[in-house]
C-alpha cells in the first residue's frame, strides 16, 4: 500500500506546549481522510506540519516516502483562513497560477468556479466563496497530496456539498490523497473513507472509516453484568441508567444475545471516543 503521509514519534512544541505530540500514523494513497479533534487538538499543527510549513521538535514526517520540503511540487495546502492576494481577482491568481507551476490546469479551475465571480477581487469575494477559489487553485496545481484546513466551515450547505463533490471527483480522476480537518462530521462520514482523531496532541483513533464502523456498537442492556459482556474487547464509553446501561464498545466477536445491538455511525464514534477521555475509565 503506497503511503501518502506517515510520521514516526511526531512531535512539535510551542515553549512548554506540546501542540502535537508522540504521533505515529500514516494516510494511505488515493484516499480522503477525515482529521478531527477538538479545538486545540493539534489538527493544524499537523497539517503544517506535512505541508513543510513547520519543522518538528522531535521525529519526522514523510510524505511519499521523502521529506516535505523535497515533495512540495506534489502538495497542495489550503490553510484555515483561505488567505488569497485580496486586490487580485480569482481570474488573475488563475493567470498567476499557471506561471508559477509547470504542472496547472486553468481550464479545470475555471469549471470549478462556476457560480463565483471571476472578476472581482478577491477581498470583495465571501468567504465561503473565497474558500471555494482557494480549492481550485489548489487543484489546479493538480497535487497528489491536498492538505485542507476546515476547508467547509464557512460554506453554505449547498456549496458543501459542491466542494465535497469536487474533492471526491478529484480523487477519482486523479488518485489525489486529501486529508481535511473538520468539526463536520456529517458531511465527512460521506465523504470519508480513512479517519484519524486527535485529542491532546495525540492521535486518540485512527484506520479506515469502514472497518471502525464496523468495530464499533452500541449495545444496550442490563445494568448489572456490565463489566463483563461476552464479544466485547473494550468499553469505550458508558452511561447507565438506573436499571439499564448503554455502552460504546470495540467488538471482539458475536455479542452476548442478552444485549441489544446497534451500528454506529462517525459521529457516535468519534464522540464516544474523544468523550471516553473525560469520563472516569469505564470498565470492561
Ligand atoms: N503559534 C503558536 N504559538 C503557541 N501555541 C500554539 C501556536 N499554534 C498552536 N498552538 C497551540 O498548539 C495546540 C494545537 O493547536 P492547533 O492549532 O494545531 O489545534 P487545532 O486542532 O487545529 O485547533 P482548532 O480546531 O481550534 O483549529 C493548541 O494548544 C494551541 O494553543
Amino acid at each position: 500500500m503506497e503511503l501518502a503521509v506517515e510520521t514516526r514519534g511526531l512531535g512539535k512544541r510551542y515553549r512548554r506546549t506540546w501542540a502535537l505530540r508522540d504521533c505515529d500514523l500514516t494516510v494511505p494513497a488515493g484516499r480522503i481522510v477525515a482529521l478531527v479533534g477538538p479545538n486545540g487538538a493539534g489538527k493544524t499543527t499537523l497539517l503544517h506540519l506535512a505541508a513543510g510549513l513547520l519543522r518538528p521538535d522531535s521525529g519526522e514526517v514523510r510524505v511519499f516516502g521523502h521529506p516535505p520540503a523535497a515533495a512540495l511540487p506534489e502538495i497542495g495546502f489550503v490553510a484555515q483562513d483561505t488567505p488569497l492576494y485580496r486586490d487580485f481577482t480569482a481570474a488573475e491568481l488563475i493567470t498567476m497560477g499557471g506561471k508559477l507551476n509547470h504542472r496547472w490546469d486553468a481550464a479545470a479551475a475555471r469549471a470549478r468556479l462556476g457560480r463565483v465571480p471571476l472578476d472581482r477581487p478577491a477581498g470583495k469575494l465571501s468567504g465561503g466563496q473565497r474558500a471555494q477559489v482557494a480549492l481550485a487553485l489548489a487543484l489546479a496545481k493538480r497535487p497528489r497530496l491536498l492538505l485542507l484546513d476546515e476547508p467547509i466551515a464557512s460554506l453554505d450547505p449547498l456549496a458543501r456539498r459542491e466542494f465535497l463533490r469536487t474533492l471526491m471527483g478529484a480523487v477519482a480522476d486523479d488518485g489525489t490523497t486529501v486529508l481535511l480537518s473538520s468539526h463536520l462530521l456529517t458531511d465527512l462520514e460521506r465523504t470519508c473513507d480513512h479517519l484519524i482523531v486527535l485529542q491532546d496532541a495525540r492521535v486518540r483513533l485512527a484506520g479506515p472509516v469502514d472497518e471502525l464502523l464496523d468495530a464499533h456498537r452500541t449495545v444496550v442492556g442490563p445494568r448489572a453484568g456490565s463489566d463483563d459482556i461476552d464479544g466485547v474487547a473494550q468499553v469505550i464509553r458508558a452511561h447507565h441508567s438506573a436499571r439499564q446501561a448503554t455502552l460504546l464498545v470495540r467488538r471482539a466477536g458475536p455479542i452476548d444475545p442478552l444485549w441489544t445491538e446497534h451500528e454506529v455511525g462517525l459521529e457516535d464514534l468519534v464522540l464516544g471516543h474523544l468523550g471516553a477521555a473525560e469520563v472516569p475509565a469505564c470498565s470492561g
